[in-house]
């Protein structure tokens, strides 16, 4: 087990060079990663590596531990054992299915989105014109200009789902994390959202998604695939996601 300048047990955070392997430098590396809940451990000795500037998928079935993952990535749940290298000190993104949070609380569409830039500036500190440029290009990728005025609450669920991806790229990070941002999207969302993460990608950001949908896995360059906890296959997603893996893993007879 690691430690890191916190002292938090297994999450090294400092900026480290040269973290290398298959598909280039990695954003993070975990080694025999332990981490779950209160009496509940969920990942079982994860290795695995997160590509830098790339897309990684984080497939598997429900309750396969992807949710999970991704909230250990972010440093919300802290490792039980192993460690977690990331390559950056920033913060991560996170794109969670649903914020309740930001639900409840009265803000337009815009305010929400804008949220993601107090990561640049603390919360008491005015955002400038450049924050406010880049919450509106983000509004305008994601199809949801029109909407910036309407409080994030009275949105459908697909609506404040782009405004939850808009808010997450707002925050530019170095890596981000989205937990299904696909789930009950429509056709002309999910070509969004695609385009803007690859938009990302393209300017540096590291994107984790965890999906149900293969089809979008096969588009990411790396994948992990989990079942129960534990790493399954991990690498791109042609050699990953193979007739055989969906046979064995969701005891699916098509591909
Ligand atoms: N807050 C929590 N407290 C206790 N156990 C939890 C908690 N969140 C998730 N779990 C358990 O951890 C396991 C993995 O859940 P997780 O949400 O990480 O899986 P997932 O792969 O994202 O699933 P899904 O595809 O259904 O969203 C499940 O057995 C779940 O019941």
């Amino acid at each position: 087990m690691s430690a890191d300048h916190e002292g938090r047990a297994g999450v090294r955070q400092e900026p480290r060079e040269g973290i290398e392997g298959p598909g280039g430098e990695a954003m993070v590396v975990l080694r025999g990663l332990v981490a779950g809940y209160a009496r509940r451990t969920v990942l079982h000795g994860l290795t695995a590596r997160v590509p830098r500037a790339r897309t990684t998928a984080v497939v598997g079935p429900n309750g396969a531990g992807k949710s999970t993952l991704l909230s250990v990535l972010a440093g919300v749940v802290r490792p039980a054992a192993g460690s977690v290298e990331r390559s950056s000190a920033r913060r991560p993104g996170l794109v969670v299915q649903r914020s309740a949070v930001s639900d409840a609380l009265p803000m337009t569409v815009r305010e929400a989105v804008a949220m993601g830039r107090w990561a640049h500036r603390s919360p008491w500190r005015r955002l400038t014109w450049q924050d406010w440029a880049v919450v509106d290009a983000r509004l305008a990728d994601l199809g949801i200009a029109d909407l910036a005025g309407r409080q994030l609450g009275a949105l459908s669920g697909g609506q404040r789902r782009r405004a939850l991806v808009a808010q997450g790229l707002a925050q530019e990070p170095d890596l981000l994390l989205l937990d299904e941002p696909a789930a009950g999207l429509d056709a002309a969302a999910l070509q969004r959202i695609a385009d803007a993460l690859e938009a990302a990608v393209a300017r540096g950001t590291t994107v984790v998604q965890a999906t149900h949908d293969i089809a979008a896995a096969r588009r990411a360059e790396h994948c992990l695939l989990l079942k129960d906890g534990r790493l399954v296959a991990e690498g791109p997603p042609e050699r990953v996601l193979t007739p055989e893996a969906l046979v064995r893993v969701w005891g699916l007879g098509v591909e």
